[in-house]
């Protein structure tokens, strides 16, 4: 069955990702962060990666871009590790919004007036400033080096122009953590936690490393290529369930019907996804649909789910 499948995907990746790559004439590239803006809107890459190291990849698999909301849930695993479930669950909840990623809409209609989900912009905010370590720069380096374990790459690196963009540009982000300041739900200064949250936004990766850092989560929090256990499985579990709810910012609903795998999408155009026991999967393509979630890469893991029958559900 896993051969014929295998076999199936070496036969037709390619194809499939020049005919989904059509799509992207119907998406947008996210320009509110400038730097952005200058991605490929054509571009769309995939990279499959299995636990005994076998890869397939197609597209532009091996252009970097960075890695935005899909970060927050290496973040959201870090501060678990770091403080334990019931930290961490005092300060963000774990309810979908079904709201944009960067609302502040529902920030004042709860009592205590934490965020929602640690997937949000406001949720992820709060989670990094639950990092542990001395200061800012020890924070990030931490989520840094942890970044580079999960996707077995020391060579992962800022994307500084994207850094630079971001922190010159976000208002919004920055109105946020303002007023989580205020409702006392920070664990650190604004000034402090926005530079945590805008570098771990701007680390940049390919699909390969996409996959590889899905693959540790396919396995339960377990790197099949090293025999490593990286990630407590609860905390895996935990992330997982998240991103089958909220992965996909208000889009999530409508991709666990359509392709029914744990996934994360950010606004540079990456998705991660996985298929659990089997498949660590990166994906890319800048061009956005109107819920902000890579419209080439979105039509393209709805396609293998449905074609090589992968959904959960
Ligand atoms: N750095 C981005 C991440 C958003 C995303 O990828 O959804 C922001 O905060 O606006």
């Amino acid at each position: 069955m896993a051969v014929n499948e295998w076999e199936q995907l070496k036969l037709h990746l390619d194809k499939w990702v020049e005919e989904c790559r059509e799509t992207s004439a119907a998406g947008k590239v996210a320009e509110y962060i400038p730097e952005l803006s200058k991605a490929k809107p054509d571009m769309l890459g995939i990279h499959i990666l299995d636990a005994k190291g076998r890869s397939i990849s197609a597209g532009e698999a091996q252009d970097s871009f960075t890695m935005q909301s899909i970060s927050k849930v290496f973040t959201l695993i870090l501060a678990l590790m770091d403080h334990g479930e019931s930290a961490v669950f005092s300060k963000v909840g774990m309810e979908p919004t079904g709201d944009h990623f960067n609302s502040i809409m529902k920030l004042e209609l709860v009592q205590p007036a934490i965020p929602f989900n640690p997937l949000i912009n406001a949720g992820a905010i709060v989670v990094s400033s639950m990092i542990k370590g001395e200061n800012a720069e020890a924070k990030s380096a931490r989520i840094l080096a942890f970044f580079r374990e999960l996707a077995g790459n020391p060579n992962l690196e800022y994307d500084m122009q994207v850094y630079i963009s971001e922190s010159k540009t976000a208002h919004l982000n920055r109105s946020i953590a303002y007023f989580l300041l205020d409702k006392g739900v920070l664990g650190c200064g604004v000034d402090e936690v926005l530079d945590i949250y805008f570098r771990h936004c701007a680390i940049k990766v390919c699909c390969a490393d996409l996959a590889r850092m899905a693959l540790v989560l396919a396995f339960d929090g377990k790197d099949p290529l090293t025999g490593k256990t990286l990630i407590p499985r609860r905390y895996v579990q935990i992330a997982k369930t998240f991103m089958v709810t909220c992965g996909m910012y208000n889009g999530s609903g409508e991709f666990a019907i359509e392709a029914g795998l744990p996934a994360k999408s950010g606004v540079s155009g990456g998705i991660l996804t996985l298929v659990p026991g089997r498949y660590g999967i990166g994906v890319v393509g800048p061009a956005l649909n109107s819920k902000g979630n890579s419209i080439a890469g979105v039509q393209l893991i709805e396609r293998l789910s449905q074609t090589l029958d992968w959904s959960l559900f």
